[in-house]
């Protein structure tokens, strides 16, 4: 293997080692503690590990997490009004509401309803508009935290060839949009698109976040090339794999991401970052 690999547990410890110092020096002055309120509907076992991780990754921040556990017969109605209470709630910073929802809930709706201010995950309309004319206020956690390991290879974005490979609401989108703004050029592969192979190959960055795995082949990877990889799928037998065929794609690559220990533990790290924010903008620290 030639590439370097990008550590997200690693650059994940550094950012909220730096969000814990933050915390302790305003809580010490007499600041209430973050809040972060983390909804989660049904009690799907994979999703309870998920939330169960960030509820532990707070507490060592020194975030206050609140947690709603909702069962999976909830109405629509009934959620609206827990998530009306938590924009009112003056304690909490951060409105998490755990995707997917079940079939009788919008997940649309319920984006729309959470106080923009307080939309960690940057997933509100306002959040991906504000990101679109250059006015980020809450950044797309993954995206964020894409740009967050980006900066440990010490290149320059501008001018770079950046092919994004899907283009889903959370992911994609928002990647492209965030590279764009960093002085990129920047292509957006979909399911549409005719050669992603031709498009792959003339990349000095490639995001894989299509959600298939192994689609992006290693010998399609310029030399040199970053490759962050943000699929993230369980084989049979366990173990974890990404939307690139790493090993292929490891001998060509500059630097790479791994599955896991890459894109996944910045996505965190970064939902605490947007909490901190928040909660800093509300007291008026900034
Ligand atoms: N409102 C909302 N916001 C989310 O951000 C959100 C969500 N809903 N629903 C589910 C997905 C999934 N997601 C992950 C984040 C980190 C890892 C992560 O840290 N993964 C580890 C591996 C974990 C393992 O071993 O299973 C890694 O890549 O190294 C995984 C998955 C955030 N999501
Ligand atoms: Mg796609």
């Amino acid at each position: 293997m030639t590439a370097r690999l990008l550590d997200g547990r690693a650059v994940g410890a550094t950012v909220r080692a730096g969000l814990a110092e933050t915390i302790a020096a305003y809580t010490e002055n007499g600041h209430r503690p973050p809040g972060l309120a983390v909804v989660q509907v049904g009690g799907d076992p994979a999703s309870s590990v998920y939330v169960a991780n960030k509820r532990k990754a707070c507490a060592k921040l020194g975030i206050e997490s609140f947690s709603h556990d909702l069962k999976d017969t909830v109405s629509q109605a009934e959620l609206d009004a827990l998530v009306d209470e938590l924009n009112e709630d003056p304690r909490i910073d951060g409105i998490l509401v755990q995707l997917p929802l079940p079939e009788h809930l919008s997940a649309d709706s319920i984006i729309n309803r959470i106080d923009p201010d307080k939309d960690v995950d940057g997933f509100h309309p306002t959040n991906i508009g504000r990101l679109a004319i250059r006015q980020p206020g809450l950044r797309p956690c993954t995206p964020f935290g894409v740009m967050r390991l980006l900066e440990e290879t010490g290149r320059d974005l501008h001018g770079m060839e950046a092919v994004v490979v899907g283009a889903s609401n959370i992911v994609g989108r928002p990647m492209a949009l965030e590279l764009l703004l960093a002085g990129a050029t920047v292509t957006v592969c979909h399911r549409f698109t005719e050669d992603l192979a031709a498009h792959v190959r003339r990349a000095d960055l490639v995001v894989a976040a299509a959600g298939k795995p192994g689609l992006v082949r290693g010998e399609w990877i310029k030399g040199g090339a970053i490759v962050i990889d943000v699929g993230i799928h369980r084989r049979d037998d366990g173990t974890l794999h990404g939307d690139v065929d790493f090993d292929a794609a490891a001998e060509r690559a500059g630097f790479i991401t791994p599955v896991p220990g890459g894109v996944g533990p910045m996505t965190i790290a970064m939902l605490m970052h947007n909490t901190v924010t928040s909660w800093r903008r509300r007291l008026g620290l900034d």
